[in-house]
């Protein structure tokens, strides 16, 4: 091999083993501090190592008197998919690739000069390949926890008189400003609800809404919907997750300030909290009024910002008593549902919302 070409070489695997590690910390990094887990940051950190470990068998002096920052013609050419990143999942997804990419490449050229190290990083690649599958695999569920923290208005809705009615109904409400939205109809059969729900479905992953089932995980599931909600009495929330796996929204419905604190121990990933006024869709003997809601949302607040939704009889009438009891997030049903215009109605309650 010429000087020249063994330079090149060793320009080659110098960046590319810094792309492939960055790619690697990177993943990590979203394992440990956005997924809280220790199994998969713990692997991804030993594929680090370990790809660090190998590419050191290459005398370091002649990596950097290879590398030529400046003179790299790489650096200038940049695509503007690079430079887009809406979720963390782009970022993981993007990094995940990299890294495979940077690997290869670095098993590829490192077979003319060290062959023990190209086996390593092979080893390794493969390695990547599974660990970083298991990380996109986890971020369906990053994506609806981030969507459900930043949702503000929930509502539910029955399943219409048709489809067309039903999709029209929908996309009002996405359009209106509703960040949730939730199938909730005991009076129509199973083949009814499972169309609605792979319908409405379908138009919240358009919209980049939330989709949610009340009470049927199986039709959550077979639906592919964001997630199911139940209630005290119906599914518990170990069921549903086990019907539901990890990616999905389980919300549950409290009455008190205990069944707040247990859904959360539960794993629900958020609560509604009602009924607090008297309503238009559901009677009850009690009403828990604004006080559970002090109670809730001075806990919740502390309890890492727990996703609490007041639900029972809400109006713009009386919206101000809900956010002076500390909730800005609310699910309705009449107040949206019985106006003229529904989507104006859901846009009035949420502009208030996010003041
Ligand atoms: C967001 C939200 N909160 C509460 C409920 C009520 O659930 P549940 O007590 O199970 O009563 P039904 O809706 O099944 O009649 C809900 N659906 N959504
Ligand atoms: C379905 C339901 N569950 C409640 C609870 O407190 O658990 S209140 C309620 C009815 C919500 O509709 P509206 O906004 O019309 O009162
Ligand atoms: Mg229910």
């Amino acid at each position: 091999m010429t000087d020249e070409s063994l330079r090149a070489t060793y320009r080659i695997l110098d960046a590319s083993a810094n792309r492939a590690l960055e790619g690697l910390r990177t993943m990590e990094e979203f394992a440990r501090f956005g997924l809280n887990d220790g199994d998969l940051s713990g692997q991804l950190k030993s594929i680090r190592h370990a790809v660090t470990a190998a590419i050191e068998r290459l005398p370091r002096e002649l990596r950097l008197s290879a590398r030529d920052t400046p003179g790299d013609v790489g650096t200038l050419i940049g695509e503007a998919s690079e430079y887009h990143r809406a979720t963390a999942s782009d970022v993981v997804a993007a990094a995940a690739s990299r890294t495979a990419q940077s690997l290869r490449v670095i098993e590829e050229y490192g077979k003319m000069i060290d062959p023990v190290m190209a086996t390593e990083i092979e080893r390794n690649r493969y390695r990547c390949y599974t660990a970083a599958s298991q990380l996109e695999l986890r971020m369906p569920a990053q994506r609806r926890r981030e969507r459900l923290m930043t949702s503000l208005l929930y509502v539910l809705t029955d399943a219409g008189p048709d489809e067309p009615t039903f999709q029209a109904t929908v996309t009002e409400l996405y359009q209106g400003g509703a960040d949730v939205v939730q199938l909730r109809d005991h009076k129509v059969d199973d083949r009814t609800l499972i169309a609605r729900a792979m319908q409405g479905t379908q138009i919240a992953a358009q919209v980049g809404g939330l989709f949610i089932v009340n009470d049927r995980a199986d039709i959550a599931l077979a639906a592919g919907a964001d997630g199911v909600h139940v209630g005290q009495d119906e599914l518990p929330v170990s069921v549903a997750r086990r019907i539901l796996g990890p990616n999905r929204l389980i919300g549950l419905s409290t009455h008190s300030i205990q069944q707040a604190r247990e859904a959360r121990s539960s794993g629900a990933d958020y609560i509604g909290c009602g009924p607090v006024f008297s309503g238009r869709t559901k009677s009850f003997d009690d009403y828990v009024g604004t006080d559970l809601l002090r109670e809730v949302s001075k806990w919740s607040l502390g309890a890492d910002r727990y996703p609490a939704f007041a639900i029972g009889g809400i109006e713009a009438s009386n919206l101000d008593q809900v956010i002076e009891a500390g909730f800005r997030r609310i699910a309705v049903t009449g107040a949206v549902r019985d106006a003229a215009d529904p989507a104006a109605a859901a846009r009035e309650l949420k502009q208030r919302l996010a003041r």
